[in-house]
């Protein structure tokens, strides 16, 4: 089943076509990660989900109905890029303000504990450092109790046990059947927590798939060395996919077969120091898909 639904949707501001032909379903109870460079249209998708605009083409359908009526957006929550909380209250009073507006919300102390918030709980909202407001405006999103939630960079300012507990309150929540699509640029962050993973690039999807699928689509593996190669010659090892040699001599390969490359180099007696051979990552795809070239130029 699917909770969420775009077809087809396209949104301009002026002259600026933020979403052309966006077509994405997030399936209910799975965690999405949309990934995308700076001005991809991944909040500008999101705010559609949440009702803030309605879209210029194409159709919106959030738990089956419009994210524009009442009754639709009283079961989604959302936590965005920046939101505005109320200074003068303490955390406790806005978690527990905002929990009146829902008919079903979470105890105030659940909140507060999935949000990693007990030990400020009486401190006012103005007084908060960075990493403490993000973490409130999570509270704010989940005290609800909502059964979609969309979250716009989430760690964002966030220091290390901030963020192990914001991916812990993650886990509960769709252990809890709930469905969360995020978006986030910590893509190693994505690649641990994400069922699926969709890539946007200029308003449309570029990409979609489990992070596994994504990282095989950049290639098995990255291999490299420093020898006296040059990049033609790199370039016709076998199963070499993309290549990359800097000034100094140090090489970057995308591969598929490592082991065929590496025998290759051990045969033809070529001399290698620094070996480093790793399993691509969700990054290394992502740089591939979102910048086709970035690998096979030169660089000093
Ligand atoms: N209200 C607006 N008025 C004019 N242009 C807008 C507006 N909102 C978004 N845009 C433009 O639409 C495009 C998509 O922006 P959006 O904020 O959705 O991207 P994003 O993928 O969320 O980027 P980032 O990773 O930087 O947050 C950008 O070119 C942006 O400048």
């Amino acid at each position: 089943m699917n909770a969420i639904e775009l077809t087809d949707v396209d949104k301009t501001f002026g002259k600026v076509a933020a979403l052309r032909g966006l077509s994405l379903d997030i399936r209910a109870g799975e965690l999405t990660a949309l990934l995308g460079p700076n001005g991809a249209g991944k909040t500008t998708a999101i705010s559609l989900m949440l009702g803030l605009g309605a879209p210029t083409a194409g159709q919106v359908r959030v738990l089956g109905g419009n994210p524009r009526q009442d009754d639709v957006r009283r079961r989604v929550g959302s936590m965005p890029q920046e939101s505005a909380l109320p200074p003068a209250l303490t955390v406790q009073e806005a978690v527990t303000l905002f929990a009146r507006f829902y008919p079903a919300p979470l105890a105030v102390e659940q909140a507060l504990a999935l949000a990693d918030l007990g030990s400020v709980a009486t401190r006012r909202a103005g007084t908060l450092s960075g990493g403490q407001k993000r973490r409130l405006a999570f509270a704010l999103a989940v005290v609800g109790n909502p059964e979609v939630l969309l979250i716009d960079e989430p760690t964002t300012g966030m220091d290390a046990q901030s963020r192990a507990a914001f991916w812990a309150a993650m886990d509960d929540l769709k252990a809890a059947g709930r469905t969360i699509l995020l978006t986030t640029h910590y893509l190693e962050e994505a690649e641990r927590a994400a069922d699926r993973v969709v890539v946007m690039n200029a308003g449309a999807v570029l990409a979609d798939g489990t992070p596994e699928q994504l990282r095989s689509q950049a290639g098995g593996a990255r291999v490299r060395f420093t020898s006296d190669l040059v990049l033609a010659e790199l370039q016709r090892l076998p199963g070499v996919d993309s290549a990359a040699v800097d000034a100094r001599g140090h090489a970057d390969l995308r591969t598929r077969t490592p082991e065929v490359l590496l025998t290759t180099l051990i045969r033809q007696d070529t001399p290698f120091t620094e070996l480093e051979v790793s399993r691509a990552s969700l990054e290394d795809a992502f740089l591939s898909l979102t910048a086709p070239t970035a690998h096979q130029d030169v660089t000093a």
